[in-house]
């Protein structure tokens, strides 16, 4: 049986293309030196895959930023904003991803969305009226010769034109149907081009074929594939789906002529009653992700087996391959040296999934009974915590709401902390300084003690308090100086959970997330944040915010454990936090927030289950963590990155005090969902992108508040920017924020001499 997999991570090992590109944006590094780097990168990794056996290798999967800007730049919708900046290839390419703001212009950056039910994010394409699709294979075809000269002969693979389509924002007006025939041309002409050069096979990815389709949807991805595959004649088409089935098309896409079907069998709930159902058509592949390509547990191999074994019945012709790109997982279990042998050896990442491909591979092909397979499972004790599963158990109604009502805790809450009106506030990292970063090092590398990194940790605490207050904000926080990640922390601090060291996984760009490992049962065994918290209250007479990460969130930047269910996993850690909470408030922190940055994030792709599978318990365990709370301390939250107009009433259910989120980027269209659904919560919806170095002006953010407080009871109305400030330069994150404020005082004027 052969094997592949759908694409590999690209950040390097050791995050080599990270610290390049990082290094190219600051003129460190020659554009040169750059792509040697790239190009080490993926030979590397080829090396690894061919070593591995991997029968089918793909390429193009690689990328100096995201797979969705290069399909942009392929297809030439690069807006003329980023043109005008008469910039480089490469510079261009890196505007369309950060933003530019120097000698040449001062243009945003691309809007950035999840890519799907993932922690990871692409740039969204944007078509305006004047933009011309045409193609340019340069980056497909070199990377394709590059892997022919190493001797591997790869399947290219892009996104296909259908999820381009879905996921590109029509900027002009022009209708979305009106690119349909441009980008039909060029994928023809892609299909010519890759004839041409006498490849085997390419790959389109269409994940967004597994969401809820209407027909005018599934015709339109049969109009477009038609026209495409009309075309081929010696290439052959993988078409890939992933992050779920696709039961809405699954009966037309077998009779299109693809010469093979990828199908997700790990997170497709339906995939195999489809092949029930409708069958396997003989003169295709089938592609099986059978190998889960987002979680790290070591395979099950009788369970794959018997799977592979039910697929043989519909088909002999089965590559096995991942259930999605392994860009979700780390690269290799080699590089961690910490971990316990009896925790690591029930670990498969990246690497060790390809050895898994291999050895299924070959069992596959002999195999007579799964009976003489091993089942790799994890010791149930290390995983078992008794006291914690009681408390789960007993948890009632009670735990899950709060008294008194949201209206009567809002009035005793701007009174008793003293809120002015349009209260500014940051979300809560602070820029993580090469020096915060540099002695976490040497406190992990042992080179300097605990109390050595704690006294560093409140200096730069109190450093952090002064800027605030030199600044002007309203609402202070500590600045998370304490943290590598919001998520990570966390697993660091809390029993049950495992972590690494190098197991790193891009999140956007350049930029990584370390996801902890929930092993066993969750307990908070002492306080996690409170001194830092304490610390910074008394530094200051303004209001200090508590800061923590909710418990979807911290189960969904995790890998979870896949022997009890997800509500079990956040109950247990709604309950840890819930102490937290409580020991904050008892330390007299009158604010805390409990970021849900994730809420949205893992929404099942599919409505009809956004109830049932997730939002009935996602909602609870928030509220778990502050139904005990006071009526004056005052709960905020924090999501980043969403689209919550459709969960709108179930955000303002977690009944919060308090919300911040994302919109600068989205331009802020969420403030008419607000007014229409009458949200109670009070709301601090972004001025600004802190994703971008970009400073916003005096004149851009006065506009946006002017525009909130049309839409925005401006008693219920908070100013910050968009997100924690964690990724920025100190010296622009104060000029941002000064101006956020300067622009605060201008509305907060506007509004008293209305008033007089
Ligand atoms: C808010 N977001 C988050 C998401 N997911 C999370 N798990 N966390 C988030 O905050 N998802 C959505 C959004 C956007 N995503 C991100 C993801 C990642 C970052 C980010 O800034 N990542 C950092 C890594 C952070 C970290 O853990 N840092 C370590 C330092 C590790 C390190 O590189 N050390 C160096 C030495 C220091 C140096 O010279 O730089 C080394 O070891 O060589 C730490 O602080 O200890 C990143 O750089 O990628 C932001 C938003
Ligand atoms: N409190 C976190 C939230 C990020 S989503 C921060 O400020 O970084
Ligand atoms: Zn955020």
């Amino acid at each position: 049986m052969q094997t592949t997999f759908i694409g590999y991570p690209r950040i390097g090992k050791m995050r080599e293309l990270k610290f390049a590109v990082e290094n190219y944006w600051k003129k460190n590094i020659t554009e040169k030196s750059l792509r040697a780097t790239a190009q080490d990168i993926r030979m590397e990794q080829w090396k690894v895959m061919k070593n591995l056996r991997v029968s089918l290798i793909p390429s193009n999967d690689f990328s100096l930023y995201d797979g969705m800007l290069d399909l942009s730049v392929m297809l030439n919708a690069i807006p003329k904003k980023y043109k005008d900046l008469h910039l480089s290839e490469l510079d261009t390419y890196f505007a369309m991803a950060r933003g530019y703001q120097g000698d040449k212009g001062d243009v945003e950056a691309l809007a950035m969305k999840k890519w799907f039910n993932t922690n990871y994010h692409y740039l969204v394409p944007e078509l305006y009226d004047d933009t011309e699709i045409k193609l340019n294979t340069t980056k497909l075809f070199s990377e394709y010769q590059e892997a022919v000269k190493a001797g591997i002969k790869t399947r290219p693979v892009i996104i296909g034109p259908y999820t381009f389509l879905q996921l590109a924002s029509i900027k002009g007006n022009k209708t979305r149907e009106e690119y349909v025939n441009e980008i039909i041309t060029a994928f023809c002409q892609l299909i010519h081009q890759c004839e041409e050069k006498g490849m085997e096979w390419i790959q389109f990815d269409e994940p967004s074929l597994v969401m809820d389709l209407d027909n005018e949807s599934v015709h339109l991805f049969q109009r477009i594939y038609e026209k495409v595959l009309i075309e081929k004649s010696n290439l052959k088409v993988l078409l890939q789906t992933y992050f779920g089935d696709i039961r809405d098309c699954y009966k037309e896409l077998i009779s299109m002529p693809f010469d093979g079907i990828g199908i997700d069998f790990i997170e497709g709930r339906k995939s195999l009653s489809l092949f029930e159902q409708y069958g396997f058509p003989e003169n295709k592949t089938l592609f099986a992700g059978v190998i889960n390509g987002k979680n790290i547990w070591k395979c099950d191999y009788p369970k794959t087996l018997t799977l592979i074994c039910e697929l043989k019945k519909f088909t002999d012709d089965i590559v096995i391959s991942t259930s999605c790109s392994l860009l979700h997982v780390p690269y290799s279990i080699k590089s961690e040296n910490k971990l316990a042998d009896d925790i690591l050896e029930h670990f498969s990442f990246a690497e060790e999934k390809l050895y898994e491909l291999q050895e299924l591979s070959q069992l596959a092909d002999q195999i007579d009974s799964i009976e003489n397979i091993n089942k790799q499972v994890c010791s149930n004790q290390k995983r078992l915590n008794e006291d914690v599963r009681k408390r789960v158990s007993l948890l009632n109604e009670d735990d899950f709401s709060r008294n008194p009502i949201r209206a009567e805790r809002q009035i005793l809450q701007r009174k008793k902390i003293g809120i002015p009106q349009l209260a500014t506030t940051t979300i809560g990292s602070f820029p993580q300084i090469k020096e915060v970063k540099q002695i976490r090092k040497n406190y992990k590398k042992g080179d300097i003690s605990l109390a050595e990194y704690e006294e560093t940790i409140f200096s730069f605490i109190k450093d952090c308090i002064k800027i605030q207050e030199d600044i002007g904000l309203d609402i202070l926080v500590h600045g998370e100086y304490e943290r590598n990640d919001m998520v990570e922390f966390f697993g660091e601090n809390l029993e049950g959970y495992a972590f690494t060291d190098f197991a790193w996984v891009q999140s956007y760009g350049t930029r990584c997330v370390k996801p902890p490992i929930i092993f066993g049962d969750i307990k908070r065994e002492k306080p996690i944040t409170v001194k830092y918290s304490a610390y910074a209250d008394k530094l200051t007479k303004k209001p200090v915010k508590g800061m923590l990460t909710g418990p979807v969130t911290i189960l969904n930047w995790s890998f979870p454990r896949e022997d009890i269910t997800l509500k079990e996993m956040a109950f247990q850690i709604g309950l840890a936090i819930r102490d937290e909470v409580l020991d904050l408030e008892a330390a007299g922190i009158q604010i805390i927030q409990i970021d849900e940055a994730a809420l949205r994030e893992k929404l099942p792709l599919r409505k009809s289950e956004w109830h049932s599978e997730y939002l009935d318990w996602a909602i609870n365990a928030f509220r778990l963590c502050h139904s005990k709370v006071k009526a004056e301390t005052q709960i905020h939250t924090h999501m980043c990155y969403s689209e919550f107009d459709d969960i709108i009433k179930e955000i303002d259910c977690m009944d919060a005090d308090v919300i911040t989120f994302e919109a600068a980027r989205s331009k802020l269209i969420i403030l008419d969902t607000l007014q229409a659904t009458a949200f109670e919560t009070e709301v601090g919806p972004g001025v600004y992108d802190i994703h971008s170095p970009r400073i916003p002006s005096v004149d851009e953010i006065t506009k946006i508040i002017r525009k909130m407080i049309q839409k925005i009871n401006v008693e219920k109305l908070w100013v910050n920017p968009d997100c924690g400030l964690k990724t920025r330069g100190l010296e622009e994150a104060a000029a941002s924020l000064k101006n956020l404020v300067e622009a605060t005082e201008i509305v907060r004027n506007e509004l008293n001499q209305k008033d007089s």
